[in-house]
């Protein structure tokens, strides 16, 4: 079975974070193994805090895991800190973790802040370059480039900026910006290619930058290539947020299951 890792943060009420990541690398066939760097207390509504673990756990987690299973792809998501980013980066390059998925989350769906600031510039300078593929939003797309949030800036603009930090492939996701359709781009420093779908409209976004990475990254460990496996993992989020699951009430998360059902 193919083996992929999440390295993220435990969200309580399940929408996003490590349990988002294991549900759809379930829904993938793929075996999900997760190291946890922080453990939030959260819902539908929000954030309500959160505890980093300590660096000497989150260390133990990475060696138990890599020194073990064998891993064909791996997603970090939340990371909280800059020592926690640095053993992360230590770890990838010790253990040659291959098809890194690196989600920069910054902030929740909520606007809970789930990174240090101090945090930016480590995430930009030890992780990014180990990345194959990094998968910002609009807003994380514009901090990590030193760029004002309220400042209008095409997706090409950002994905070239982005580019340049060393990932091998910029996904820049379009989930905020407003009109008909959700457009994405993805960008490997030659070529743009856009994958584009309906907007639903719906405010129950919760988790779905958690579950697109962890979709790229299940794809990945399946052995498609980047190209492919974005598109999967494009179609994938946009069934699960048109399914939704009506939990909470706040913002609900996606229905991780939505294309596992209609196999029936
Ligand atoms: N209302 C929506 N309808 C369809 N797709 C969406 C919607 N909102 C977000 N997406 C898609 O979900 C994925 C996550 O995007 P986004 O919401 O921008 O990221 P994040 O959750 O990190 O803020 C992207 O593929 C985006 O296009
Ligand atoms: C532990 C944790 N990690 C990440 C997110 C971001 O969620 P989203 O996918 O909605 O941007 C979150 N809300 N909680």
């Amino acid at each position: 079975m193919k083996q992929a890792l999440t390295i993220a943060g435990s969200d309580s009420g399940g929408g996003a974070g490590i349990q988002a990541d294991l549900k759809t690398m379930t829904a993938f066939g793929v075996y999900g193994a997760s190291v946890i760097t922080a453990v939030t207390a959260q819902n539908t509504l929000g954030v309500q805090g959160f505890e980093t673990m300590s660096i000497d756990l989150v260390d133990k987690q990475l060696d138990s895991v890599l020194s073990d299973l064998n891993f064909s792809a791996a997603k970090t998501g939340m990371l909280a800190t800059s020592q926690i980013i640095k053993v992360v980066a230590k770890k990838v390059k010790e253990y040659q973790l291959e098809n890194l998925v690196v989600d920069p989350v910054m902030v929740a769906t909520s606007g809970d802040i789930l990174l240090a600031k101090e945090a930016i510039a480590t995430i930009k300078e030890e992780l990014i370059p180990l990345a194959k593929v990094i998968t910002p939003n609009l807003n994380e797309a514009k901090v990590l480039i030193g760029r004002d949030i309220a400042e209008e800036v095409s997706l090409e603009l950002l994905a070239s900026e982005l580019h340049k930090l060393g990932s091998e492939y910029v996904l820049v996701k379009g989930g905020h910006q407003v009109g008909e359709n959700a457009i994405d781009l993805l960008y490997d420093g030659v070529e743009f290619i856009e994958y584009t779908s309906k907007r639903v409209d719906t405010k129950d976004t919760h988790g779905t930058g958690c579950t697109l990475s962890s979709a790229i990254a299940s794809n990945l460990a399946l052995g498609y290539d980047v190209k492919e496996a974005v598109k999967r993992s494009k179609k994938y989020i946009t069934e699960a947020i048109k399914a939704g699951c009506n939990v909470g009430n706040g913002n609900n998360p996606v229905n991780h299951f939505a294309m596992v059902y209609s196999f029936e």
